[in-house]
């Protein structure tokens, strides 16, 4: 399929010749192209710019464009979700009324709820149920205009229910027309039956569990719930050096609930990054910012569990490359509106309008190591676009808590039109 965008208000390319995720004030730059055009031929971009420009550069490529008119509108990259808990089984709203009713997320997992009543729901459910159950979370991601959603283990806690959900999860990158990018989290908690005996577990993930995931190809990365009660920090070291030789990329679960030296682990390991932060200390935030280790922040967490917001921009200011992302899991963040949580991070953490439009396309991209192929509105790359109907980017965080997507196209195929799911009609 040939398609021209054309008359756009504002084309957010995201274009810039910096390398790599986009730090300081990299991030505040978002290259934006008023009145703007986009020219798409199959999968790929062609080129960004003014219509006229592209109209003489490419005329045998316009000539066989389907034209979509974006008057009134603005364009900009496919939305990457770079931290999600994607494939798992049942819901918690329960839980959710009891932490309204003042226990805490640490004393509702302690006592056999939180992550251990999500594996047991996963462990239960089908192959089947569990594909259809995140089919339907995909769809729902799409007509949020994202593109591209990574997608975590973690809710077996043994091989044969981290595998179902690493299958369910590579099966859907298939099926979809979202890009699903897994990462392995067997050590997400420790299973009831190793209460005492964690090292063990320890054991049983390296030894076992990550040398399967590396021979079936079931995943890219390797993540580890770093936080007092769940894994110390020397085991989470273990865990993320004994993928690395396998060849998967660390990632890490860090200083979510307490500070527990999380974010300076993931500097020493050379993770590309650390998620959660709420309460990274400022050496630690120091070492990412030397290690270009990527913050991904989630302040969907901070505003669903009532606790304190990631230090969003002290991180930016000290040179930390941000992402953002919904971190979608049952528990502490059921939404998959990565919008509305670019909103809390613009309320919340300091960040600007323009800041947040990065941390969600470009630098989310580079977290999941997909920067050189999506993010940004470039020539040669991913055909993954937005049309959103707002005038202006300003009036996506201004008129909150909205879906504002008007068109998706992705590889080069409109899959969401005036905001419906073609697959929908
Ligand atoms: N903190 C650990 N894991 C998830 C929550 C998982 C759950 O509560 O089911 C998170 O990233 O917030
Ligand atoms: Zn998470």
């Amino acid at each position: 399929m040939t398609i021209l965008i054309k008359n756009a208000n504002e084309v957010i390319t995201l274009k810039s010749n910096a390398q790599g995720p986009r730090t300081k004030e990299q991030m505040q730059e978002i290259a934006v192209i008023e009145n703007g055009s986009v020219l798409i031929e199959e999968e790929r971009i062609v080129a960004v710019g003014a219509y006229e420009q592209l109209k003489a550069d490419f005329p045998e490529i316009i000539k066989k464009a389907e034209t979509i008119d974006a008057t009134g509108k603005i364009v900009m990259p496919g939305l990457v979700d770079c931290h999600t808990h994607l494939v798992h089984g049942g819901t918690r709203e329960h839980e959710f009324n009891m932490r309204l009713n003042g226990s805490t997320y640490m004393e509702i997992m302690n006592a056999g709820g939180g992550i251990h009543a999500t594996t047991k729901r996963t462990r239960e459910t089908s192959f089947d149920e569990l594909y259809e159950k995140t089919m339907q979370h995909l769809d729902v991601f799409l007509k949020h205009g994202i593109t591209t959603v990574e997608a975590k283990s973690g809710y077996g806690l043994d091989w044969e229910t981290e595998k179902k959900q690493l299958e369910v999860a590579k099966e859907l990158q298939a099926a979809h027309h979202i890009d699903v990018i897994s990462t392995f989290m067997g050590a997400h908690a420790v299973p009831h039956d190793y209460k005492g005996r964690e090292d063990e577990f320890v054991d049983v993930v390296v030894q076992e569990m990550l040398p399967k995931v590396a021979e079936l190809e079931l995943a890219e990365f390797n993540d580890v719930f770093c936080e007092k009660g769940v894994f110390t920090p020397e085991q989470s070291r273990r865990i993320l050096e004994a993928g690395k030789a396998l060849g998967l990329t660390p990632k890490i679960h860090a200083d979510e609930i307490e500070p527990y030296q999380g974010a300076e682990l993931a500097a020493e390991v050379g993770a590309i990054s650390a998620e959660h932060l709420l309460v990274a200390s400022d050496e630690g935030i120091r070492k990412m910012a030397e290690a270009g280790t990527i913050a991904v922040l989630l302040p969907g967490t901070a505003f669903f569990l009532r606790a304190p917001y990631a230090r969003g921009r002290l991180m930016i200011d000290e040179g930390v490359p941000v992402a953002i992302s919904t971190d979608f899991n049952p528990g502490s963040s059921p939404t998959m509106s990565l919008p509305f949580i670019m909103n809390l991070a613009c309320m919340h953490m300091g960040m600007t309008l323009e800041e947040v439009l990065t941390a969600t396309t470009i630098n989310a991209a580079y977290a999941l190591n997909r920067g050189e192929q999506v993010g940004s509105l470039e020539a040669h790359k991913k055909a993954d676009v937005l049309i959103l109907d707002v005038e202006n980017y300003k009036q996506l965080q201004y008129f909150y808590g909205m879906n504002h997507t008007h068109t998706v196209i992705k590889n080069g195929q409109v899959v969401v039109q005036n905001g419906i799911l073609l697959k929908d009609q």
